[in-house]
């Protein structure tokens, strides 16, 4: 029996945009994914007891093909399932083992959905503990690029490498394209996040931006522009100057909502934060609902968000510098 973690994330600049080539800095949190992995003699066994969103909580097992018998969407079953299936057979695959049987059991706290990569989490802690029950040891980097593969299967073609890479090294990184890279000597930001107890969908957020971007130069720009604040951005991350990290974190929370992923709640949390004299505060992930993020040393945006109307979380999220561990 193993079991490893993984970090989630959120976006400090870029997301989106990452998707058509431009870059994007995230940074791992200090929030886990937990995978236990145990060798059986055949199939797949799942148990994800915090398979969560709206209060309700689902066990479920099975082997891929049988469905748990549980009052949810079945289409979120079929997802985490998804995300699970794919991730063993990629632990299957790198440790030349087809026919391993696995029971693999999920834990963790990360809201679901909502913008911090609990599904890159998730697979990334399964192809480690997986493996590692193999007797198969793999850097961080073939375990980022097996777990990029399973989100680009799982979510329709439609992911970039910055969630499963920055889950796996940890720290704060750079992505474009199929450049990825840890950024040195980033220890610590003051992380606020706000979470409106809701969820977006990824894969229909992604297409809208697509289609957008399709038919409007000025939304092509606007993806290029996003691109342009992350360059900027870099520049400024290790000098430690919140005051213009937070700046261009609005100005890209600003052109996320134009781009149509924002949504009234993540709104009201980003301003609420910015009323509180935070640094700056922008969505995280997908959007559509989920979280905010905002940079501020002191409580105040903390205490704020805490009594606005919608935030149903607020906590701080330290920078996590360790990637993918086994536990
Ligand atoms: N602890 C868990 N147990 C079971 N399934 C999980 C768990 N964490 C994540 N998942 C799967 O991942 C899905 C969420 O992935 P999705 O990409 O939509 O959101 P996210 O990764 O949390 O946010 P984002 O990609 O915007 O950062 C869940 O619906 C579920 O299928
Ligand atoms: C919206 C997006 O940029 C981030 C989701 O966390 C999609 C992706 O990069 O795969
Ligand atoms: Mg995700």
């Amino acid at each position: 029996m193993v079991t490893s973690s993984a970090p989630g994330k959120v976006y400090l600049f870029g997301e989106h945009a990452v998707v058509y080539g431009e870059p994007a800095v995230p940074c791992a949190i200090e929030r886990r994914v937990h995978v236990t992995a145990t060798e059986i003699d055949e199939g797949l066994r799942i148990h994800a007891n915090d398979l969560q969103l709206d209060g309700f909580t689902v066990e479920y097992s099975g082997d891929g093909e049988s469905h748990p018998d549980v009052d949810v969407a079945e289409s979120l079953v079929e997802a985490g399932m998804g995300y699970v299936n794919e991730a063993v057979a990629q632990a299957r695959d790198a440790a030349d083992a087809p026919e391993a049987g696995f029971e693999i059991s999920v834990e963790g706290d990360i809201p679901l959905g909502a913008g911090l990569g609990s599904s890159a989490a998730l697979v990334v802690a399964a192809i480690d503990a997986a493996t590692r029950e193999l007797g198969v040891e793999l850097p961080a980097s073939e375990i980022a690029d097996r777990a990029y593969q399973v989100e680009h299967e799982v979510q329709d073609g439609q992911a970039s490498r910055a969630d499963t890479f920055c889950s796996a090294m940890g720290g704060a990184v750079r992505v474009e394209g199929d450049d990825c890279r840890r950024l040195d000597g980033i220890d610590t930001l003051p992380f606020v996040i706000g979470y409106d107890g809701g969820a977006g969908d990824t894969g229909a957020l992604v297409a809208g931006v697509r289609d957008l971007r399709g038919k409007y130069g000025f939304a092509a720009d606007t993806v290029t522009a996003i691109g342009d604040i992350v360059r900027e951005g870099e520049a400024v991350l290790g000098t430690g100057d919140y005051e213009r990290l937070g700046e261009l974190m609005d100005f890209n929370h600003g052109l996320l909502s134009a781009l149509g992923v924002s949504s009234r709640s993540l709104d009201s949390m980003v301003w609420a934060a910015r009323d509180a004299d935070a640094h700056g505060a922008k969505l995280t992930g997908a959007g559509g609902g989920g979280c905010i993020v905002a940079l501020d040393e002191t409580d105040d945006a903390l205490t704020a968000l805490k009594y606005t109307p919608g935030c149903e979380d607020v906590f701080r999220a330290e920078l996590d510098t360790d990637g993918v561990r086994q536990e």
